[in-house]
């Protein structure tokens, strides 16, 4: 058709490229991931996530603030849990008086509208740091669920507007949702981790949280009895129409950016929202190379971002939701 279609027609200012833009980033798009710890005016960097830090709960009223300020309006808490307080069946998730609850009850006293997301998950409260119970030497699936349902209503109790987990059991969300629905808790959302992979992108979290797997005799070294595969991609749509059928409202591919082919299937496959989470080891690479002065940290961000949502994303939890907002300002 050249010379009569000329594409670089609609390339040649910034008006007309903004014009015909097709994926467009918001604050709407955010999810802010918190890590929230017990103390009093605490606000420690963590080490492999630079510029990014754990709060103790007074600061993280003021912190939740400045989010909303931002037009940033959902969290996604996440606790570091004391290392005495851990065991084998995580018992300290379900006390209504544990750090998870506790900062679920300031953030709505300190912003009622904020859209409060809970991690669900025993691994930083299991002294394994396993997302499950562990017993011979395994992962124990359904024990684990029920501990998840104890510690989902939990959060529910205490004001948790969505409950996220993120252990990849089988038969968790319909666990969680049958306790949900017995208890009441109607409204209670659940945001399903229905793709995560077993992936060495979540380093940095690990440190944040201090929930790595431990190296104990008779412990699973890692994950990967329930994490996905990093070389499948069907499974993933197999994994996601499980959790919806069982009761996920939105369903989770993580990490983000090395798995948008998933997050592409995932999108024409459902009917319900589609999050990702762009994870820690993402954050740290760009901040690494950033320092370095060998990347452009604000367009790499914002490419990064865009890709994301340009796969298929309708929300993403990230690290740079802050960073994000700001640019766009
Ligand atoms: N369950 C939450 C995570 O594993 C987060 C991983 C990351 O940001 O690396
Ligand atoms: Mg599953």
């Amino acid at each position: 058709m050249y010379p009569l279609r000329r594409n670089r027609r609609l390339r040649t200012s910034e008006a007309i490229r903004s014009l015909v833009r097709e994926t467009i980033i918001t604050p709407n798009d955010f999810i802010v991931p918190l890590f929230v710890v017990e103390g009093s005016g605490i606000k420690e960097e963590i080490p492999s996530m630079p510029n990014y830090y754990r709060q103790s709960l007074d600061l993280l009223g003021k912190e939740v603030k400045e989010l909303w300020a931002m037009g940033l309006k959902s969290v996604l808490l996440f606790v570091k849990v004391h290392d005495h307080l851990k065991d084998n069946a995580g018992t300290e998730a379900i006390n209504p008086d544990g750090l998870m609850q506790r900062a679920i009850k300031t953030v709505k006293d300190a912003c009622p509208d904020m859209l409060v997301m809970t991690d669900v998950a025993l691994d930083p409260y299991s002294s394994y740091g396993h997302d499950g119970i562990v017993g011979n030497g395994e992962i124990l699936n359904d024990e684990t669920n029920v501990a998840l349902a104890k510690m989902g209503l939990s959060h529910a109790q205490a004001g948790a507007d969505i409950l996220a987990p993120s252990d990849m059991m089988d038969g968790r969300i319909y666990e969680m949702r049958t306790t949900l629905e017995e208890e009441g808790f109607l409204n209670t959302g659940i945001m399903s981790y229905s793709a995560k992979y077993a992936s060495a992108f979540y380093g940095p979290f690990r440190d944040a949280l201090d929930s790595a797997p431990a190296d104990i005799q008779d412990v699973p070294k890692d994950k990967k009895t329930y994490q996905m595969d990093f070389a499948n991609r069907d499974e993933a749509v197999k994994e996601t129409l499980m959790d919806i059928e069982e009761g996920a409202d939105i369903v989770m591919v993580k990490p983000g950016l090395a798995y948008l082919d998933i997050v592409r299937d995932i999108r024409d496959a459902v009917d319900v929202p589609v999050a990702v989470y762009q994870v820690s080891g993402e954050y740290a690479m760009l901040k690494a190379a950033a320092a370095q002065g060998w990347l452009d940290h604000d367009a790499v961000m914002l490419e990064q971002i865009t890709a994301i949502k340009r796969a298929g994303a309708h929300m993403m939890a990230s690290y740079f939701a802050k960073d994000v907002v700001k640019l766009l300002g």
